[in-house]
């Protein structure tokens, strides 16, 4: 605990002023920004901080090796791979989904159908093989369970190009060295916006998992592949057209480095909502709230809840053409670089709002349902609200907002049809 910090605990004098607050972190991206706007000072030491914004390194290395202060604050759990290492999320939300057919919820387990089916690699070769050869015209992509950026994943169609990267990586059953995989099956019909593929990283702050207490944040943004979409088995190895990831699609020729190749998701609304209807848009939107929620109480058991840790979630979602979302991935740590001013503010605004709520300052009531950009979507209580009384909520707030967003596209139409109309007067 700093120093001062201490004198401020000990008079209990309340809110505690922000220069008063260390924080630590190795970090120089957004998240440095966002904790010097915040007014607190930065420290160095091993331990005297009040908040500290960790590498998920320092977690597995240190925080069962020391003891913290009851305000101290960092920014992951001890076991956040439950949730975001890809094999164990899906073993999580398998489990989870057999649990509620056990107890003969059989709706809400059905309800679970929101990650593509999954095999880890090596462990359930066979039993890919032997789904492989009963569906054998789907596309598989692969991908290792501990890379991010798109790093070691490729698509496949036959089984030879599986045999291939075997011998490449060496890969043998009981070779503990083999780098783990999953195999997934492939969305290849990808919901297309300008003939191109897009998904959505969306953030969700959980500050307590027992009681589950999430927050979701109304701006997020979907990232786009700068080359139109391709089923065609030819351009299966091509992933400037297969993967949204900014690290990829940098890399091409097309790069658009004034967007980055991003849309504001409430950008996306408007288009989807213009395009497709309100109603089948707040559908999808609801769906993804659920997302969240169900993966989150998925992995609520598995979790060890501690009152230093919070964490930020940047979820990867994909929406299909029947505009069903997926899950991809979960990201602990999702990345704080930007690659345009709006992405750095995004960002900063972001982790700002992150800070009021973990309330170093003790200046939040505890009750709040909104904090800057974030909702509160999911607080459990100690006597559970009627079956889908939280959900109605969420549904409703949602609607109300899919109106606004329909009045504005509306306006942004016409507005667009008017200076439409003048060009033509004009000439
Ligand atoms: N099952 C799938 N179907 C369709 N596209 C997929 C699928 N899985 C992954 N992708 C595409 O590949 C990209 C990378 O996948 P994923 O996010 O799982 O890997 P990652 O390397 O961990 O990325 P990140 O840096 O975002 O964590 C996704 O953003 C998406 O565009």
């Amino acid at each position: 605990m700093s120093e001062l910090f201490r004198k401020y605990i000990k008079k209990e004098n309340y809110p505690v002023h922000p220069s008063n607050i260390a924080f630590k972190t190795n970090f120089k991206n957004c998240i440095y920004e966002a904790l010097k706007r915040r007014g607190w000072r930065e420290t160095d030491s091993e331990m005297e901080w009040d908040i500290m914004w960790s590498e998920k390194e320092w977690i597995h290395e240190v925080f069962d090796h020391v003891h913290l202060q009851p305000h101290q604050r960092v920014n992951h759990f001890r076991n956040y791979a439950e949730l975001c290492r890809k094999d164990l999320m899906i073993k999580n939300m398998k489990r989870y989904k057999k649990n509620l057919e056990k107890e003969g919820k059989l709706e809400e387990a059905a309800e679970v159908d929101f990650f593509p089916l999954t095999y880890n690699m090596p462990g359930e070769y066979s039993l890919f093989v032997e789904e492989f050869k009963r569906n054998p015209n789907t596309v598989w992509i692969m991908k290792p369970i501990g890379k991010s950026q798109g790093k070691g994943i490729f698509l496949f169609q036959k089984l030879q190009q599986v045999s291939q990267w075997k011998s490449d990586f060496r890969w043998k059953p009981d070779n503990p060295q083999a780098e783990p995989y999953i195999v997934q099956r492939y969305i290849n019909n990808p919901l297309l916006v300008g003939g191109k593929k897009f998904d959505m990283r969306i953030y969700v702050l959980v500050t307590c998992y027992s009681p589950l207490t999430a927050y979701l944040y109304r701006t997020g943004f979907a990232r786009f592949t700068h080359h139109r979409y391709s089923s065609n088995p030819e351009d299966i190895c091509n992933s400037y057209i297969h993967l949204t990831n900014v690290a990829v699609q940098k890399t091409s020729e097309n790069y658009d480095a004034q967007t980055g190749g991003k849309w504001d998701l409430r950008l996306l609304k408007l288009y989807l909502m213009s395009k497709y209807g309100q109603d089948r848009v707040s559908e999808c939107f609801y769906k993804i709230h659920q997302i969240f929620i169900k993966s989150l109480l998925a992995v609520q058991k598995s979790m060890i809840n501690d009152k230093h840790c919070f964490e930020l979630y940047g979820y990867d979602i994909l929406i299909d053409s029947n505009l069903k979302p997926w899950l991809l991935e979960v990201n602990a740590a999702p990345s704080m670089t930007s690659n345009t001013p709006h992405d750095f503010e995004l960002k900063v605004g972001l982790l700002d709002d992150v800070f009021t709520i973990v309330d170093m300052e003790r200046v939040m009531q505890g009750n709040e349902e909104q904090v800057g950009g974030f909702d509160l979507i999911y607080r459990q209580t100690p006597f559970p609200m009627p079956a889908n009384s939280t959900y109605q909520t969420y549904l409703g707030t949602y609607n109300q907002r899919a109106t606004t967003l329909k009045k504005l596209a509306k306006q942004a139409a016409q507005r667009m049809a008017a200076n439409e109309a003048t060009k033509v007067a004009a000439k």
